[in-house]
């Protein structure tokens, strides 16, 4: 990992209010999937192919709802102006100048058209897609699909992996339940069943089926990506319910705390996939290696997370484009490393267990 993503966390907490540091850093339960999801990539190592010729590289991606330069986008986290007086207009700015994505999340502190309208600012070709979970009352969930669609979005990213909250032991023991006074989750305002110019509390459901996924495709013909995909069955489920992408993710380790490392969970999803929608990679991406190895094993690119947070809080937009731009320059060299010239040059025969892979075909 580049020193600089590694030296983040303390860097934000330094500015950091507690309590909102730790409603950032913190897991559900005894946080082993928070630590696992990072620890799993350090258990990977990457074989190097020698001698393919290839001089140029070519790091971009085209995925439903737009194209990347870089294999990397930001994956939807709740709250922006708890780190940043900016908030998600810094996020948006950044991943714009980037070329990358914004996955805006419904839990944000800046109305989705505010958002997308500062992508643009900077860079006129900006995609931005909004994340939501789907509302057990229906009509609300038909009002944030409209808003996303009428902000210009171009994809939806329904969250899968959330019937109830996840427990978070830090929140329990400082109590982050309310937002600062003048923050609220914008695109909450102004709802069905919620008094005018009030703001709905979001709401996690149990009852929530693939009925509701069906409904929803119904109302936009943006693509829908799934986030939150652990179990192959589900990644078939996905597809024959018509989502245009899917993304592995346990959300970064904060609902089941009995959940796998995201990317030991991603060569399954991929194989029952086969390629016929693309699959993308969250939780524990912290370098450009991670990145790699992610692909390797079948993303088609990475979603990060607290890495963003951290570089906001620590230096605003800057902050967040420099996160950015470490990663891609560290994926780009590991991808000269390995002979690479384009991401398709990352395949999953280079991927091996450290301490077994070598010594296990020997033996
Ligand atoms: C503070 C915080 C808030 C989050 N809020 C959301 C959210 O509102 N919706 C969602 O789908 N995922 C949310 N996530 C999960 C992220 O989208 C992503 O899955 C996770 O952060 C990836 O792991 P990483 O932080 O290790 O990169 C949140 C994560 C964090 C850390
Ligand atoms: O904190 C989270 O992980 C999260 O997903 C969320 C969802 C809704 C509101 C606030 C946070």
């Amino acid at each position: 990992m580049s020193t600089w993503i590694a030296g983040l966390p303390e860097q934000a907490r330094a500015v950091l209010d507690p309590v909102h540091y730790d409603y950032y850093a913190g897991g559900v339960g005894d946080e082993v999937v928070l630590g696992e999801n990072e620890a799993a990539f350090r258990r990977l190592a990457l074989l190097p192919r020698v001698l393919r010729g290839r001089s140029e590289r070519d790091l971009s991606v085209e995925l439903p709802g737009g194209r990347l330069d870089l294999p990397v986008l930001i994956a939807p986290t709740a709250f922006h102006r708890l780190a940043h007086p900016d908030g998600e207009l810094a996020t948006a700015r950044a991943a714009a100048a980037a070329g990358t994505v914004l996955v805006s999340g419904v839990a944000a502190t800046v109305a989705i058209g505010e958002v997308v309208a500062a992508a643009r600012s900077a860079a006129a070709d900006a995609s931005v897609w909004f994340q939501l979970y789907p509302q057990p009352d229906e009509d609300v969930t038909a009002c944030l699909v409209e808003r996303a669609e009428r902000a210009g979005c171009a994809a939806l990213v329904v969250t899968a992996d959330s019937p109830v909250f996840g427990r978070h032991r830090r929140d329990a023991e400082h109590g982050f339940h309310d937002l600062p006074a003048g923050l609220a989750a914008e695109n909450m305002r102004d709802l069905p069943g919620a008094p005018p110019g009030g703001v709905r509390d979001i709401e996690m459901s149990p009852s929530v089926s693939w009925a509701h996924l069906d409904r929803l495709r119904e109302l936009t013909s943006l693509p829908v990506w799934l986030k939150g995909v652990l179990h192959p069955a589900d990644a078939v489920l996905a597809v024959e319910h018509g989502m245009a992408g899917i993304v592995v993710s346990n959300h970064g380790g904060r609902q089941s705390d009995l959940a796998p490392a995201a990317v030991e969970a991603l060569p399954a999803v991929v194989d029952a996939v086969a390629g016929r929608v693309p699959v993308v990679l969250d939780g524990g991406v912290r370098s450009g290696g991670d990145v790699a190895v992610a692909l390797a094993l079948g993303a088609a690119a990475v979603g990060v997370g607290r890495p963003v947070l951290w570089g906001l809080a620590a230096a605003g937009e800057p902050g967040v484009a420099r996160v950015l731009d470490v990663l891609r320059d560290e994926f780009d060299h590991v991808l000269a490393l390995c002979g690479g010239r384009d991401p398709a040059d990352l395949t999953r025969d280079l991927v091996v267990a450290r301490g077994t892979g070598v010594f296990a075909r020997c033996g």
